[in-house]
């Protein structure tokens, strides 16, 4: 708590240079397109259903898992241990939590992905191994989403799922952290005290519009499979990840069933005429 009060007064003498500021600003537009996702879209609205937010958590247990482990791994490189706060952010636990109220205690055997979930954690993978300093910017759009807008959203899914009490909720749940709006400001200034090199400022603020990026495909993914492939067979499913293509026949298959239906009929009525 006192470190947070502390923050307060960094966070007042911020400046235009600051990293902090500089990936709001530069994220801000692609902000705007994460929050116009139809997936996004579905909880402000209040309709997100039990079967998106069950696919949304098996993505975010990958995503978390992946990133958790990168931080662990890095966490004493200098440009991450000035933002490592595992005690107060980690949300691996939590989701495995909500993921076996909802999926039972096999719920490992059913989690399904997109492969824009595979995608997002490769590139996590890379940066932990490449360029650990990068990790600043995807626990960045994560955490600080997760403490800014995700509080929102958690409220409304409760609401919209019709779930009783906080169960299955535990993913919007900070209990290490007392004060978001501080924790975010001693958040921001420890962003701010990672030294950087203007090449690697400028690669970090790019790493931010991408780890954005990599969100929306992933959220966009999730609403092609909840078109394409039933519920029941989502929960069931065992397979790691479901990929494009696979999205795209089940999308078309329909249509290509439905031209392949037609050119049988004109064939037969042809052979028809040809006899007559
Ligand atoms: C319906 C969807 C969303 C809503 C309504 C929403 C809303 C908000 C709001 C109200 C803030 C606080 C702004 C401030 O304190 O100045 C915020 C901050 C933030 N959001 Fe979102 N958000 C959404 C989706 C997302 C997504 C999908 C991501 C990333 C994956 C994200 C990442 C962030 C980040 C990183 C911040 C911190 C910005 C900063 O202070 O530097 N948000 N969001």
């Amino acid at each position: 708590m006192e470190q947070e009060k502390k923050s307060q007064t960094t966070a007042e003498q911020m400046t235009d240079r600051d990293l902090s500021e500089q990936i709001k600003k530069v994220t801000m537009e692609i902000h705007t397109r994460a929050e116009k996702t139809e997936l996004m879209m579905s909880f402000m609205r209040g309709q997100v259903t039990l079967a998106q937010y069950k696919l949304l958590l098996c993505s975010l247990y990958e995503v978390y898992q992946t990133l958790e482990e990168e931080m662990d791994r890095n966490s004493n490189h200098p440009g991450v241990a000035p933002i490592y706060f595992p005690t107060e952010l980690a949300r691996l636990d939590a989701i495995a939590k909500d993921l076996e109220y909802f999926y039972g205690r096999d719920w490992r055997e059913k989690i399904v992905v997109p492969a824009a979930t595979k995608r997002y954690c490769h590139r996590l993978r890379q940066i932990g191994k490449e360029n650990p300093v990068f990790l600043v910017a995807h626990a960045y759009t994560r955490y600080l989403g997760d403490l800014s807008g995700g509080q929102v959203l958690g409220r409304i899914a409760q609401k919209s799922m019709g779930l009783k009490s906080s169960e299955g909720l535990s993913f919007f749940a900070f209990p290490g952290v007392s004060n978001a709006t501080l924790f975010k400001q001693l958040y921001r200034s420890r962003m701010n005290s990672v030294e950087l090199t203007e090449e690697e400022r400028n690669g970090m603020l790019e790493e931010g519009v991408r780890a954005f990026e990599l969100n929306i495909q992933v959220f966009d993914d999730l609403q092609k499979m909840l078109l394409t492939v039933p519920e029941q067979k989502l929960q069931t499913c065992s397979t790691q990840s479901v990929n494009a293509l696979q999205i795209l026949i089940g999308k078309t298959a329909p249509l290509f069933r439905m031209v392949m239906g037609l050119f049988v009929a004109l064939a037969t009525v042809s052979i028809g005429l040809y006899a007559f």
